[in-house]
């Protein structure tokens, strides 16, 4: 049995809890400074957390980030990082405070992190950097992609993810201490891969829920969403998919892997991303829509576009990367950095039918 901290306890971080305890391991739950109400409620019942919509199993130990010592992270086997992609630098605080000695972190957090480089970076090289500063440069880093609605995990509906780590070995004893029937665990050792693709399928599933709204099919009684242009333009998102995550240092086939086409179909199906392309796709702005439906939401594709920007226009204009290769993200980034109305449709599309070869 292994001692298991995750920080965040948000629906993702609090859901991870249920495998982990499934294997018989301790579970500390953690909240944010923004989880007090969380933390307060499952403290009262361990079984009811107020936004996962599913039980917790009562062996949890919810407790307040206050509560939370060196002794508690020294104690830990592993740790779980379950904020999301804002509370980043947050954790990364947490992490110089709680970790004394070199040990597994497994990162549920998606996003890309801006390096004032040509490219963007992973979040698990935020965290090594930061930790190396301490002398804790060697701990193992693990992200975690792939089809995993919170709620449906903590339910034990099957799904199957991937973790990575740069030695597949420390992937694969994660994978062992939290498998389960219901949850599948794949290993990879493209760690830079699997995290670009978790990353970028939130940015790209804005515009493919685009289509769902934008084209309707009319000889229904009810009119219903058309298939297709949603088909092809998760297409489109996957091949770009591929081509960021081979520029990023990852390998092109992760993108049609968990991380990338399963997670991209999972996130369309519904979540703040999927909402906010909706909207896009009945043309609102991106404005419009964060300072009216989704207020308050965080909606994590956006941040990912913003920190993917910088080193995508710097790209396109060394050469290093066409951008006639990327319609769907240089029209996201238009609806995101200028508030453009978003204009994606089959003449865009068809810029983007180069042979593969000379796209990268
Ligand atoms: N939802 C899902 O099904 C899945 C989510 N993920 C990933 O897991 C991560 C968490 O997502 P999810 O659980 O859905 O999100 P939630 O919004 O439920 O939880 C996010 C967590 O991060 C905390 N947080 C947010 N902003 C900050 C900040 N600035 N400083 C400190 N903490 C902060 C939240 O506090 P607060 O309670 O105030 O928001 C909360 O603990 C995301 O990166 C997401 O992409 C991965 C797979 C599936
Ligand atoms: O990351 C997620 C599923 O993988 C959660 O989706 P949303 O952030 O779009 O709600």
């Amino acid at each position: 049995m292994a001692k298991i901290l995750i920080l965040g306890a948000g629906v993702m971080g609090s859901s991870l809890s249920v495998p982990a305890l499934d294997n018989g391991h301790e579970v500390l739950l953690a909240g944010t400074h923004l989880d007090v109400e969380i933390i307060d409620a499952l403290k009262a019942d361990r079984s009811k957390h107020p936004t996962l919509r599913a039980p917790l199993p009562t062996e949890v130990i919810p407790l307040q980030i206050g509560e939370v010592g060196p002794e508690q992270g020294a104690a830990a086997d592993v740790i779980v990082v379950g904020v999301s992609s804002p509370g980043i630098d947050w954790v990364i605080g947490q992490l110089i405070r709680l970790v004394d000695r070199p040990k597994p972190i497994a990162l549920v957090t998606k996003g890309l992190a801006e390096t004032g480089h040509e490219k963007p970076g992973a979040f698990t090289d935020r965290v090594r950097n930061a930790l190396g500063a301490k002398g804790l440069g060697d701990c193992a880093l693990i992200g975690i992609g792939g089809p995993c609605i919170a709620r449906e995990l903590a339910l034990r509906q099957p799904t199957s993810v991937v973790f990575a780590s740069d030695e597949l070995s420390v992937a694969a004893d994660f994978a062992r201490m939290m498998q389960t029937e219901y949850y599948r665990v794949h290993t990879s050792d493209d760690l830079l891969g699997v995290e670009a693709c978790a990353a970028l399928k939130n940015f790209y599933a804005i515009g493919v829920s685009a289509m769902i709204s934008r084209y309707v099919n009319p000889d229904k009684a009810e009119p219903a969403p058309a298939k297709n242009p949603t088909a092809a333009v998760f297409n489109q998102a996957i091949q770009e998919m591929a081509r960021l995550a081979a520029w990023i240092g990852g390998r092109r086939e992760t993108a049609f892997d968990l991380a990338g086409a399963g997670d991209l179909h999972v996130t369309v199906g519904g979540g703040r991303n999927s909402k906010l392309g909706k909207h896009l796709g009945a043309n609102l702005a991106v404005t419009q829509v964060m300072e009216g439906p989704l207020k308050g939401e965080t909606v994590e594709g956006l941040d990912t576009g913003r920190s993917l920007a910088p080193g995508l226009f710097s790209a396109f204009e060394r050469g290093t990367l066409n951008p006639g290769a990327f319609p769907l993200a240089c029209a996201l980034l238009d609806a995101i950095l200028k508030n453009k109305l978003f204009a994606f449709d089959h003449g865009s599309l068809g810029t983007a039918l180069y042979p593969m070869e000379t796209t990268s």
